[in-house]
């Protein structure tokens, strides 16, 4: 057996006033980190890489990252607005943290041209980032991040910007690096589909608080912030020592008050009215605001237009309830 112990990383950090959070990761876990804005994300991630003054511990097999020189922490950074060094080639670029460790240029540039080729961007390395579009300078950044080989990969949201269609194209691919990536990845991202298709476990913040984790499936199925539920398509209610989930077709809109004595009812005022697949997305201000989807019949049947006064209710048995911790 080896002595190795497992490269697991602990950690438990505080920026005052910004982030406080502890979690863990195993090796060749990919954590996605998801919230609103200003919910300290980034600042997470900041914080293992030692762009932020810290307290606390990161400990990686041991060794409490944060009392290391941030030239020494095994970390691959793939930031938001993170530039390329300009003047050097995308060959270079993926060279350079290689290079920068002490790696002869031949070997260095070997490994970075293999990162180009997996990336699809092989035939570009000798341009500039200025030569590049927004797509293919993203492959070079991931591509350079992971070429140290990097205990800890930390991504913040590495899609934001880009077209759709090369979000989608760079989502596979990097999901695809992902799984044969042994080390950690930590994974900022505001999409839902980031979270559900790329992550194994889900670290939900919450005004600087882990609000939430687990895996993907389970989040997504029994959400604790309005901000996932909000992400994944849910409705959320409070019932005090319960919360209560809820599709919004589960949700039935009239203009009369609801009979019966069922507390799953609200009065509230539709905000918005757009198209949804077949049917007719409502967003309602209620306490809490919640969604309605109707049929596009219905809608004009009812009247449906922003501003209008509304009942909902959500029939029982089409909800999901759920302590609230
Ligand atoms: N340089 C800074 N100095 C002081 N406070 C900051 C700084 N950067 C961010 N903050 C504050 O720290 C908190 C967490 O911000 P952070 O950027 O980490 O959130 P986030 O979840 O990444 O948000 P977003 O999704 O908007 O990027 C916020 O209250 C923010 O205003």
């Amino acid at each position: 057996m080896s002595g190795e112990p497992a490269r697991r990383l602990v950690a438990d950090l505080r920026v005052p006033g910004r982030v406080e959070a502890a979690f863990t990761a195993a090796p060749g876990e990919v954590l996605a980190v998801i919230g609103p804005n200003g919910a300290g994300k980034s600042t997470l991630l900041h914080a293992l890489a030692g762009l932020v003054d810290v307290e606390g511990t990161a400990l990686l097999a041991g060794t409490d990252l944060l009392g290391l020189p941030v030239r020494e922490r095994r970390v691959g950074l793939v930031f938001q607005g993170q530039l390329l060094f300009p003047h050097l080639s995308a060959l270079d670029n993926v060279a350079f943290g290689l290079r920068s460790r002490g790696t002869p240029r031949a070997a260095a540039e070997s490994v970075a041209r293999a990162w180009l080729d997996r990336f699809g961007v092989g035939d570009l390395a000798a341009r500039r980032p200025r030569e590049l579009s927004g797509g293919q300078a993203q492959r070079v950044a991931i591509a350079r991040a992971l070429a140290t080989d990097p205990d800890v990969l930390l991504l913040d949201e590495p899609f934001t910007g880009l077209d759709v269609s090369v979000q989608m194209a760079l989502r596979i691919e990097l999901g695809r690096h992902l799984r044969d990536f042994a080390g950690i990845a930590l994974l900022v991202t505001h999409d839902a589909i980031d979270a559900l298709t790329l992550a194994d476990r889900v670290l939900v913040l919450d005004g600087g608080r882990v609000a939430q984790s687990g895996a993907p499936a389970e989040v997504a199925a029994e959400p604790r912030t309005p901000h996932v539920a909000r992400l994944v398509g849910l409705n959320l209610v409070d019932d005090g020592d319960q919360l209560i989930a809820f599709t919004p077709d589960a949700v039935v809109v009239s203009l009369a008050e609801p009979e019966g004595s069922s507390r799953l009812r609200w009065r509230g005022q539709v905000a918005t009215v757009a198209p949804h697949g077949d049917a007719v997305r409502l967003l309602v201000h209620a306490t809490p605001d919640l969604l309605a989807d109707v049929t596009p019949a219905a809608a004009t049947e009812l009247g449906l237009a922003p501003g209008r006064e509304v009942w909902l209710s959500a029939k029982a048995t089409a909800v999901s309830r759920y302590a609230a911790r």
